[in-house]
């Protein structure tokens, strides 16, 4: 029988998130498909609260990686600091509705954690043609970073594959739509390739099991964005 389900129901269906569960376990990288996560309307209140944000280019090479992508800031935690929202109304609103209760206890389901997650940093991308972001790894910048969870926020752009390398001689290339959500886990290196048309646009959020201070020792990482 045909069932029109709520978000709320979509959001918390106990078999769709254990199916990302698996696929996050086994693979270290898991595609939730549009529409579970966050809602278009979700989509379009964080796309109005952003507008009031300033934005940064970053550009920045350390140890063989360099970016080039417009950075927007929502939640800090710079070496030796806790994390915190970032000053004006918008990153308090957004941190909100990415912390909600439901959608908190989804992805606390995917990660297959017993206790709650903290999001220790989060930050919106803004990637025009040419626009690119280096391999990394994400633990270097934060080494209580344990997820990262990127919200695809544009439907009309070519290139900026989102490249992961579990291994040397390994790869994955991924291309989710618009309102998909990808988890990974921030110990393997990964690259945005860049982007050859139209603009890619997305939110990153850091997730942890710790809330405390960042304990990046700042002399030997290679942090970037
Ligand atoms: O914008 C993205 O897709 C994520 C880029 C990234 O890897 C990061 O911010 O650590
Ligand atoms: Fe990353």
């Amino acid at each position: 029988m045909a069932r029109t389900m709520s978000d709320k129901s979509r959001l918390l269906s106990e078999e769709v998130l254990t199916k990302y569960r698996v696929e996050l376990l086994v693979k270290g990288t898991a595609v939730i498909a549009p529409q579970i996560l966050f809602t278009q309307a979700d989509l379009a209140k964080i796309d109005q609260l952003q507008a009031e944000i300033p934005e940064e280019e970053v550009r920045e090479g350390d140890a063989g990686d360099f970016h080039s992508v417009f950075v927007k800031r929502v939640r800090v935690a710079p070496p030796g600091h806790r994390p915190s929202n970032v000053s004006g109304t918008a990153s308090g609103q957004i941190m909100e509705l990415i912390e909600s209760k439901d959608r908190s206890f989804a992805l606390r389901q995917i990660f297959g954690a017993s206790s709650d997650y903290v999001v220790r940093r989060c930050q919106m991308h803004r990637m025009p043609p040419g626009s690119f972001v280096g391999i990394h790894l994400d633990a270097e910048s934060d080494p209580d970073f344990e997820y990262s969870v990127i919200v695809q926020l544009a439907r009309d752009f070519d290139g900026g594959e989102f490249v992961v390398y579990p291994t040397r001689h390994e790869q994955h290339v991924f291309r989710p739509p618009f309102g998909a959500v990808l988890v990974t886990t921030c110990k393997v290196r990964h690259e945005v390739k860049p982007v050859s048309s139209g603009e890619r646009r997305s939110l990153v959020y850091f997730c942890s099991k710790r809330g405390g201070a960042n304990r990046r020792i700042i002399e030997s990482s290679g942090a970037r964005l």
